[in-house]
Formats: structure tokens, sequence, C-alpha cells
């Protein structure tokens, strides 16, 4: 059962997201955007290390294994770290968009119980955007797209600017972004559509 809150639901006045011109092409993998995030770096030993592709339109879909650093339950895999999966895949979404944004709300519904060694199967779009807001979905599927639904999420994404990270985050670590030579990866964490 789900009841998605008010607080997620777009106002009349949301405009569809349109894709933007230079996003990453269908199919393409995006590869990680910071090296130690816990979604999608490969420098975090027991992290997600999720794989996010563009889809078409404003979809992506994502693989990540649970393994046995996951667990909550012996052998299942901890709501929380499924929650951040599907956080991870909704935040790369906004790279469709060529946005930079932060989660504001999101709301998980666990359907199933995800076994370790479980590949989960991801797919999140964006739904709306109205304003600085962003609103979007994922379902996460046990083996594959035509796997059992396990967990779903709707959220709310805020469109902010490079001081956000500046401002509250380590600067030497973000200094250190911007001057990757990695310019995909560069252009991930940091590109602002104008
Ligand atoms: C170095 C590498 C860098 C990498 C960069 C890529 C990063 C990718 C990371 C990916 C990792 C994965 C992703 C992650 O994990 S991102 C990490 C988890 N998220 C955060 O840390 C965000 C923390 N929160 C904040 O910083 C602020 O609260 C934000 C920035 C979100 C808003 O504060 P700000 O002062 O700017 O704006 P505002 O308060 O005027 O709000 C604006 C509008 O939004 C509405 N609203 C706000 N909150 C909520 C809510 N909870 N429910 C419903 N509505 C909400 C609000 O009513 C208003 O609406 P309206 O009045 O206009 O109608």
């Amino acid at each position: 059962m789900s009841a998605t809150s008010s607080a997620l639901r777009p106002p009349a006045d949301a405009v569809a997201p349109v894709r933007h011109p230079d996003a990453p092409a269908p199919g393409e993998l995006l590869g990680a955007h910071y090296d130690q995030c816990f979604g999608c770096g490969d420098g975090q030993p027991h992290g997600l290390r999720l794989a996010a592709r563009a889809g078409d339109g404003v979809r992506m879909t994502a693989e990540f294994t649970v393994q046995p650093a996951h667990q909550g339950a012996p052998g299942l895999a901890h709501g929380g770290v499924l929650a951040s999966a599907l956080d991870e895949t909704l935040g790369s979404l906004n790279s469709l968009l060529r946005t930079i944004a932060v989660t504001g709300r999101l709301e998980t519904d666990f359907v199933r119980p995800v076994p370790v060694g479980t590949v989960l199967y991801l797919e999140a779009e964006v739904t709306a955007v109205a304003g600085r807001k962003i609103y979007s979905s994922a379902t996460g599927r046990i083996g594959g797209p035509d796997g059992t639904v396990a967990v779903r999420a709707d959220a709310l994404f805020i469109k902010v600017g490079v001081d956000h990270f500046v401002g509250n985050g380590c600067q030497e670590e973000i200094r250190a972004t911007m001057n990757d030579p990695d310019q995909v990866r560069r252009a991930r964490a940091f590109e602002v559509n104008p």
C-alpha cells in the first residue's frame, strides 16, 4: 500500500520535465559523480557502487548488488541502504536536466524483503517540475526489469547552486572535483542548466 503525502504532489502550475539537449544519450552509463559518494563512488569499500544508465525522456535505470555489508536482518538488505539506492538513482535523474539538486523529501515503500546477493534493478523518472522543485519517482525490482517490485519511492528534489556545496561541504574536495581532468565527471558534478 502506498499513499504519497501532499508535499510530493506537484502543484497545478507544474510543467512536464524537459530533457536537456546535451544530456547523456539513452543507454549511456553515467559513472560516479564523486569517487567518495556512498551511492556511486568506487572509493567507498562498503558503498553501493550503483551504476546508473540514461534512459529515454527524463528516465534513468540503475543496478546495484546487495552485499553482506548492506544487511539489516541476517541475509536481508537494510531498509536505509535500499532508500539510499533509490535516492542515488533519483538524484542521477538531475543530470538529464543538467541541473544540480538535492533531496528535500523522500518517501519510500518497502514492499518485499531483498536478500543479500540480489541485483536490485531500479527505474526512475522525473514526473514534473515547478520552479526549483523537481518531482520524481522510482521503483526497485528483484533481479531485473521484469522482477518483483521490492521498493518504490516518490521524491522532491530542490535545485541548488554550487554555493550549497562550497558553503556546507568540504571545500578542498569540491575544488578538486571542479579541477577534475575527467571532463565527464566534472560536468556531472557541477553542470548547471543556465
Ligand atoms: C563534490 C561533489 C559535488 C556533487 C554535486 C552533485 C550532488 C548530487 C548528490 C546526489 C546524492 C543523492 C541526493 C542526496 O542525497 S542530496 C543530500 C540529502 N539532502 C540534503 O542534504 C538537503 C538538505 N536540505 C537543504 O539543504 C535545504 O532544506 C534545501 C536546499 C533542500 C531547501 O532549502 P532552500 O533554503 O534552498 O529552499 P526553501 O526552503 O526555500 O525551499 C524551496 C521550496 O522547496 C520546498 N521544500 C523544501 N524542502 C521541502 C521538503 N522537505 N518537503 C516539501 N517541500 C520542501 C519549500 O517549501 C519551497 O517551496 P515553495 O515555497 O517555493 O513552493
